[in-house]
């Protein structure tokens, strides 16, 4: 009998553990190995490496979530895209977006430059493009939408499709970690790969790394799981014990992280300032972003028209931390220029259109007149928003922000 399956909200915090004591939580087998039963019988568990109970609860309950029949929770989501590309073979041309996170483009450029891929980076948002580049020698398409921190939106059916009718082995892999399983399941749109960085939303506390990796294929599950094993890149028990946790409030953090993102979208919008966030109707690809997702997420950024204006709304807020990631219970800003992705080089960065005053806010569950304030604050320090004689705010600088 198929096993029965709930709503993502209940499946989130629904035990389904087989505990011969019926603990309520997954217990923590922190151990790496497991004494076998007898020479002859290894068990089913013989090495924290190649598997571990804890992991596999963690597993299990993951692709649940996701919609997939195989996840694989590893050290990082940077890990997670290393296991990926090992599956390519030496010269394997793959097609990868313009705007993918900072670190992601850095382990595809460090292939590209040692000639073990041939990377070609596109704009992803412009689908036409994309498919006239999809040839029977693409191996791989590496796409994530909306982008971090750009906030651009892919239409991934259309290149999935039709990247499989020009070539079926191709793989489209597809990274969530902007969106979460809550808001977006990738593998229902046609992706063979979906992978996120569990650092960021699944546990939503930043107190560990790790990444998951989800697929419906078993030939890809088993080549993603010898990898693996291989490597020796599998979540610790600890982790994976820790990531069970964190994962149970994923859709009520979502919920509050995002409907406070919303109100921050309008206050910035409303006075002046051009935002890049998919949940408002000003956002060039709105509409192909609501048709994909069921909601927009806790991450926007904005320009200021000056890289020192910028600097100095960063450090003039106290709730929002200058720290890097996202998706943590607690609000955070940053320049990406200067912290995420300044791994991207910035001639690269101003052929991508990259704006290097770019503000990025993460947005937490902290109270949202807090949060308003706090920035108000900044903002008005920074000289980036007056006060006009009917004690409104506006913003002095009305930059138009290449979207
Ligand atoms: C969109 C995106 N993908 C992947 C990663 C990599 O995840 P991790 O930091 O867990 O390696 C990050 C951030 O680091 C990210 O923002
Ligand atoms: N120094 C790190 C930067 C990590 S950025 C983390 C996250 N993805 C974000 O977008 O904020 C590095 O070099 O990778």
């Amino acid at each position: 009998m198929a096993p029965k399956s709930y709503s993502l909200e209940t499946e989130l915090v629904f035990n389904k553990s087989s505990d011969q004591y019926n603990a309520s939580v997954a217990p923590l087998y922190q151990s790496a190995t497991f004494k076998q039963p007898s020479l002859s019988n290894m068990g089913e568990y013989d090495y924290t490496r190649s598997g571990n109970p804890t992991r596999t609860y963690l597993q299990n309950h993951m692709a649940r979530i996701m919609k997939a029949n195989y996840t694989f929770a590893v050290t990082s989501g940077m890990g997670c895209l290393d296991v990926i590309t090992r599956l390519l073979k030496p010269g394997d041309e793959v097609i990868a977006g313009d705007d993918l996170y900072g670190g992601t483009n850095r382990l595809l450029n460090y292939l590209n430059s040692k000639g073990d891929l041939k990377v070609h980076h596109y704009d992803t948002t412009n689908t036409e493009l994309i498919k006239s580049k999809i040839s029977s020698s693409t191996k791989m398409i590496f796409l994530e939408s909306p982008t971090n921190p750009l906030i651009k939106v892919v239409d991934v059916k259309a290149i999935a499709d039709y990247a499989h009718q020009v070539n079926p082995n191709v793989v489209v892999v597809f990274d969530n970690t902007m969106m979460s399983p809550i808001l977006m399941t990738p593998l229902d749109l046609g992706v063979d790969i979906q992978y996120e960085s569990a650092t960021k939303y699944l546990n939503g506390h930043h107190d560990l790394m790790a990444g998951i990796i989800a697929v419906r294929d078993s030939k890809l599950a088993e080549q993603v799981y010898y990898v693996i094993n291989s490597t020796g890149c599998g979540l610790s028990p600890f982790d994976s014990w820790l990531l069970s946790r964190g994962l149970r409030t994923l859709a009520i953090r979502i919920e509050r992280q995002q409907a406070n993102c919303i109100k921050i979208a309008e206050f910035l919008q409303s006075i002046g300032f051009k935002v890049r966030y998919p949940g408002i109707k000003s956002h060039p690809q709105y509409h192909l972003h609501q048709s994909m997702c069921k909601g927009s997420g806790a991450v926007l950024s904005f320009e200021t028209g000056s890289i020192k204006t910028s600097e100095k709304i960063v450090e003039n807020t106290d709730i929002f931390g200058i720290a890097v990631s996202f998706g943590c219970v607690n609000s955070l800003i940053s320049m990406p220029c200067k912290m995420s992705h300044a791994s991207i080089d910035a001639k690269t960065r101003e052929e991508r259109d990259f704006p290097e005053d770019l503000i990025r806010l993460c947005i937490g569950i902290e109270n949202i007149d807090d949060l308003i304030n706090d920035l108000t604050k900044a903002l008005l320090k920074s000289g980036a928003v007056k006060i006009n004689e009917k004690d409104e705010l506006f913003s002095v600088v009305g930059v138009e922000a290449k979207l």
